[in-house]
């Protein structure tokens, strides 16, 4: 379980990117924090694993203080995987993959073989392995990344918008994986986007922010389509326009679902 409480931060230069954040996050399952550019969602991720450190309250992991904990390997328990990939451009794929397991000083061989198993696992082929990130596409890059996340088994996955550069229909590729690896592997995940669709389709839990790291609404999916918090919630999640309102009609004794627009968008299954 991770926990903030309290918690704010100011940067150097004086902006306040969090003024004061609590919230719970509980283990094995998918929290996403969801928010429009600069609400601080990057901030408040990089706080679990001290790339940031708070300037007010408290970041628990399992009920230790992370200010408590040597930074360094701190960071190395926790995966870790960003926008861009972020991948070293000189070296293979395998070698990024193998990466934390070196830096834990695994031996080369026994870290290339779970670097392998990793790649398998994000559904690369082999092959890839050898090649440079530059002789991959943006979607294979991500799921170099995701699998360089994974490698050394960590209880707790941090993401940073780490589908936001790749095309839609990668991305929705990705985000499936994402959803079908997580019920496989079961980690802690932070993930954090802007896409209120990708927080609905990867969280059980959402949390919707907005400026300075304030919460509008925390819940399921379905508790905040249901019962939006806010006005504010309510245009976030496009209920204010008529997205989301489905109803149901009667077709050749089916029960089909259709949009605003009577457009149909599935059949109730019986
Ligand atoms: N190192 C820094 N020094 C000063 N201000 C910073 C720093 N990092 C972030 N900020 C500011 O803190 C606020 C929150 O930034 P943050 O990156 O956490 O937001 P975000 O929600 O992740 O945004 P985005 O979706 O654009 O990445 C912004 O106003 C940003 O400019």
């Amino acid at each position: 379980m991770i926990e903030y409480r309290s918690v704010g931060k100011t940067y150097g230069d004086g902006t306040t990117a969090v003024e004061d954040f609590s919230l719970v996050i509980p283990s094995r399952s998918t929290t996403v924090l969801v928010g429009s550019s600069g609400c601080g969602k990057t901030t408040l991720l990089r706080m679990v694993n001290r790339m940031v450190d708070a300037t007010a309250g408290q970041v628990l992991i399992d009920d230790v203080d992370v200010a408590t904990r040597e930074p360094v390997a701190l960071r190395r328990s926790i995966g870790y995987v960003m926008q861009q990939a972020g991948l070293l451009p000189h070296r293979t794929v395998i070698d990024n993959v193998a990466t934390p397991l070196r830096l834990a000083r695994v031996s080369r061989g026994e870290a290339r073989k779970r670097a392998l198993e990793a790649l398998e696992r994000v559904g690369l082929d082999a092959g890839l392995a050898r090649r440079y990130p530059g002789q991959l596409s943006g979607g294979q890059q991500q799921r170099v990344g995701v699998a360089r996340g994974l490698v050394a088994d960590p209880n707790i996955l941090l993401m940073d918008e780490p589908f936001g550069a790749v095309d839609p229909i990668v991305r929705a590729d990705l985000q499936h994986q994402m959803v079908e690896l997580q019920q496989e592997l079961g980690k802690t995940i932070v993930f954090v986007t802007h896409d209120i669709e990708e927080a609905f389709l990867l969280g059980d839990q959402v949390v919707i922010l907005r400026k300075g790291g304030i919460v509008s609404q925390v819940g399921t999916p379905a508790e905040i389509l249901a019962s939006p918090a806010d006005d504010f919630v309510r245009s976030f999640v496009g209920l204010d326009k008529g997205h989301r309102k489905l109803r149901i009609e009667e077709v050749e004794g089916q029960q089909v679902v259709v949009d605003e627009q009577g457009r149909a968008t599935g059949v109730l299954a019986p």
